[in-house]
């Protein structure tokens, strides 16, 4: 049985001191409510976010890796680092790190790889850029994107396998695809899925949507079948509206 999931993406956003008051914050108002909650600050902040939540059910991920288990890749972060602060999920594949930093789908591959040979939950982002979906293309790169990166793991690594789609011309936009168009592009990854393993692999993996999810449409997004929850960039840096989108799951 799938779970439903928030998480909040902070990205290159708020120092420790913000931080820690928003976390603060969020421990306090956090709703009622069967959904993982998970937040993911930057590298800098994460220990501290760690032990700032410790009474909370606030999961804290980290927003990406190093697929090396150590060595001379300055700058970087390995998967033993992350878990050695107790941070056990991971965000891979986010289009910014495609976009800014030359991310391939063969690095992703390798990042999800080590991954889950650590132990840790990969949170795995796609999603097709604006040209592709005003060509119609949209369907072809998001499967070839899930072929090149996950399509070679064990039917059991799946187990660990959160995936999130963010087609990019949604993100950070204020463009949100529509409800519909993000349960059909949900609907079809699970068909993918299932054709290359089976439909118990497909109906169990949590589908998240991201991109421009904000309190005053998450209920209709989540209101989806295929749609599990969200990954929320902008809108989780407040911790009223991350709020919001929380009870609307
Ligand atoms: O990781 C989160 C996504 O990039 C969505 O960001 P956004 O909610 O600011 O559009």
């Amino acid at each position: 049985m799938r779970s439903k999931i928030v998480a909040g993406n902070w990205k290159m956003n708020k120092n420790l001191e913000e931080t820690e008051d928003l976390l603060v914050e969020l421990a306090a108002k956090l709703p009622d409510t069967k959904a993982e909650v998970m937040v993911a600050p930057t590298f800098v902040n994460l220990a501290a976010a760690v032990r700032n939540l410790e009474a909370s059910r606030i999961e804290v991920i980290a927003q990406n890796m190093h697929f090396a288990e150590s060595g001379a890749y300055t700058g970087e972060i390995s998967a033993d680092m992350l878990l050695n602060i107790g941070v056990d999920t991971c965000i891979i594949g986010h289009s910014e790190r495609r976009a800014y930093f030359g991310e391939t789908d063969e690095i992703l591959a390798k990042k999800v790889r080590t991954a889950l040979e650590k132990g840790i939950r990969v949170m795995f982002c796609f999603g097709e850029e604006l040209e592709d979906r005003k060509s119609g293309n949209h369907f072809n790169v998001v499967e070839n994107q899930l072929k090149n990166a996950l399509f070679s793991l064990d039917k059991t690594d799946w187990s660990k396998i959160i995936l999130a789609y963010e087609p990019v011309w949604a993100i950070g936009t204020g463009e949100t695809a529509s409800p519909e168009q993000a349960q059909e592009m949900h609907a079809f990854i699970r068909k993918v899925i299932s054709d290359v393993y089976d439909s118990s692999v497909a109906s169990n993996v949590s589908i998240l949507y991201g991109g421009s999810v904000k309190p005053g449409n998450a209920e209709e997004i989540f209101s989806k079948p295929d749609v599990d929850g969200g990954l929320i960039g902008g809108a989780s840096l407040v911790s009223d509206d991350f709020v919001a989108i929380i009870k609307a799951i």
